[in-house]
């Protein structure tokens, strides 16, 4: 996507940015006193030099010293103050957004798990610790270093070329530093996260490397990415610290030079001792803020980077409209034409599939691996949006209800079920803030998992993880089923709800699809064991993506087996197929 299409994106991060302008002026405003202040200590050098040791004046030291100490403590409770706003303002920024990026995120992730969807909230985060570092602050206090160094030239013009050129090569340093050190910063995080996802990965599938013996090949890959991810770091770190220590030289032999010069110019007669040693401390503070911005430029680059993906984010997620409520549907589903193509694919893995379901019936749909029938189950549960034709929900078009009323009338079991950190009650309540403990129990005892729980050592409070935990592949599919029934839907969709079960989960199974279908609710069952289609009134045979049969289910496994005698027959005979 290009820069110019990211725009809308941008401008939504913009328009939160620009929600907090007010405390922008406000840190502007007191970053002025601050780099006002910030002459408390030339001033007192200048005073103490030219006026106390020629006066030999206690009392003026004295009194000086006091007002001295008063602007100190008054510049250091300016800069904690706008330290602690730009904080807060950074941590506004983020928790206004969280909601947004969090969607976006889960909604990208669901079509198209990449790179983009997976460092969403990081981005997020890295914006946001930009805004609330001291780099943050240089670059408030960077607009008053030329203004120092023209305070240098006031006390002698030598001192304020110097002070200039000086300066002038400090920034032509920071110009080179962004250019040099922006690729190796992000290729080095780019590397750092790779490495961090392979190790994820194999901590979650810990089981399956030990068991087929992986362990040595999987430690090699992850430690080929880590050696990458470590030789970046340490280049991006190296070249980093090159800039850091040349800027700092730099900064140091240029006040030793202010020094210097003002020496030969007061032994000239054209300066005063004081100006020398105030033209010195200038120096420093006018360079300061420079320095620390390159110093910190990973910071820097990360948030700008972080900032670009965000925006990229936000254009090609957009946020959802708000849509007219619509009241409970009745388990009517018609689906017309329907055509779906996966997320980055060319090809349609679905075309052009028409069928029906009335309430009261369960469809089965069967077909052979790849036939796309987890396809059709993403498309009916809104996941994957159709390329072509219609779904309806007792006559309103999917789209027409919001994702997560859609979740509430339409129970989805996926082929591969996985539960989130928590407690049995807690996934089956779909981690609702509110949990039902009623509904709960109703959906585990429909899904034939309420004596099952019951049995754990915990009960509905047995805590399990993202892979199960403690629990069996067919005790995981039941809760699912549960999770799928909880608040009552009126469809479920169930892809090869039998895979993992015995003979007692299957008959669990029908008979919550018999329940369902008795309350006058639909069921759709993707499946290819014939246990699974044993309540179905209907089916649909899917193959390469198309309909090749849809009706009683009588009637088209009649069909099926009379095409099947034909092929045998046909194979049979001399010069046939064989
Ligand atoms: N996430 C995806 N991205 C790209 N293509 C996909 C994706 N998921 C499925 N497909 C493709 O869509 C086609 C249909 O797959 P689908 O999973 O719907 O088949 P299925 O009938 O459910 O198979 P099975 O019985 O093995 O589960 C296949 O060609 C597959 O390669």
């Amino acid at each position: 996507m290009r820069r110019q299409d990211n725009e809308r994106g941008l401008e939504e991060l913009r328009k939160v940015r620009r929600e907090s302008r007010p405390y922008y002026w406000f840190v502007g405003i007191f970053s002025f006193f601050v780099n006002l202040l910030m002459l408390t200590g030339p001033l007192y050098m200048l005073q103490v030099y030219d006026r106390v040791l020629g006066s030999r004046s206690v009392a003026t030291l004295i009194a000086l010293s006091v007002l001295v100490v008063f602007l100190y403590g008054m510049m250091g409770l300016l800069d904690y103050t706008r330290g602690r706003v730009m904080g807060r303002v950074a941590a506004r920024f983020q928790s206004k957004l969280d909601t947004r990026v969090f969607d976006a995120v889960v909604r990208r992730s669901a079509v198209q798990p990449d790179e983009l969807s997976q460092t969403g909230l990081r981005d997020l985060e890295s914006v946001q610790r930009l805004m609330s570092s001291p780099v943050l602050m240089a670059f408030f206090d960077i607009p008053w270093t030329p203004v120092f160094l023209i305070g240098i030239s006031l006390f002698h013009p030598w001192l304020g070329y110097l002070a200039m050129s000086g300066g002038a090569v400090l920034i032509i340093i920071t110009v080179i530093n962004q250019l040099v050190t922006k690729n190796p910063t992000l290729k080095s995080n780019v590397t750092t996260m790779q490495a961090e996802k392979i190790s994820d990965q194999l901590r979650q599938e810990s089981e399956m490397v030990q068991a087929l013996g992986m362990r040595r090949a999987a430690f090699l890959r992850w430690h080929d990415a880590r050696q990458k991810s470590l030789s970046g770091q340490i280049g991006a770190s190296d070249l980093t610290g090159s800039f850091t220590t040349l800027t700092r030289t730099l900064r140091l032999l240029l006040q030793s030079a202010m020094l210097g010069l003002g020496a030969y110019l007061v032994l000239q007669g054209e300066l005063t001792p004081g100006a020398m040693i105030a033209g010195s401390i200038l120096m420093g503070r006018a360079l300061a803020p420079i320095e620390l911005a390159i110093g910190q430029w990973a910071l820097v680059e990360r948030a700008r980077k972080g900032w670009q993906n965000l925006g990229q984010l936000l254009a090609e997620v957009p946020p959802e409209q708000p849509r007219t409520a619509l009241p409970a549907p009745r388990a009517k589903l018609d689906v017309q034409q329907l055509t779906v193509v996966p997320p980055g694919e060319q090809q349609a893995a679905l075309r052009i599939v028409s069928f029906t379901l009335e309430p009261g019936h369960a469809l089965g749909v069967i077909g052979p691996s790849g036939a796309g029938k987890s396809t059709l189950a993403r498309a009916l549960t809104g996941v994957w949006r159709p390329a072509g034709g219609k779904i309806r929900l007792d006559g309103a078009t999917l789209d027409q209800y919001g994702p997560d009323v859609l979740g509430e009338h339409i129970g989805y079991l996926p082929q591969r079920v996985t539960l989130f950190d928590g407690t049995i009650a807690e996934n089956i309540a779909r981690l609702s803030q509110a949990p039902d403990d009623t509904k709960i129990v109703e959906a585990a005892k429909k899904a034939a998992a309420h004596e099952m729980i019951l049995k754990l050592p915990e009960g509905y409070n047995t805590r399990v993880s993202s892979t199960g935990g403690r629990l069996s592949g067919g005790q995981m599919q039941r809760i699912g089923l549960a999770r799928a029934m909880y608040g009552d839907p009126v469809i479920l969709v169930l892809d090869e709800p039998n895979s993992n079960l015995d003979n007692e989960g299957s008959q669990a199974v029908n008979q919550a699809i018999k329940r369902m279908k008795e309350e006058g609710k639909s069921v759709l069952i993707m499946a290819h064991r014939p246990a699974a289609i044993q309540e179905c009134d209907m089916l649909l045979m899917l193959e390469n993506g198309s309909r090749s049969a849809f009706g009683p289910k009588d009637e088209v496994l009649k069909s099926m087996v009379k095409n099947h005698e034909q092929i045998t027959k046909t194979a049979a005979m001399p010069g046939g197929v064989r």
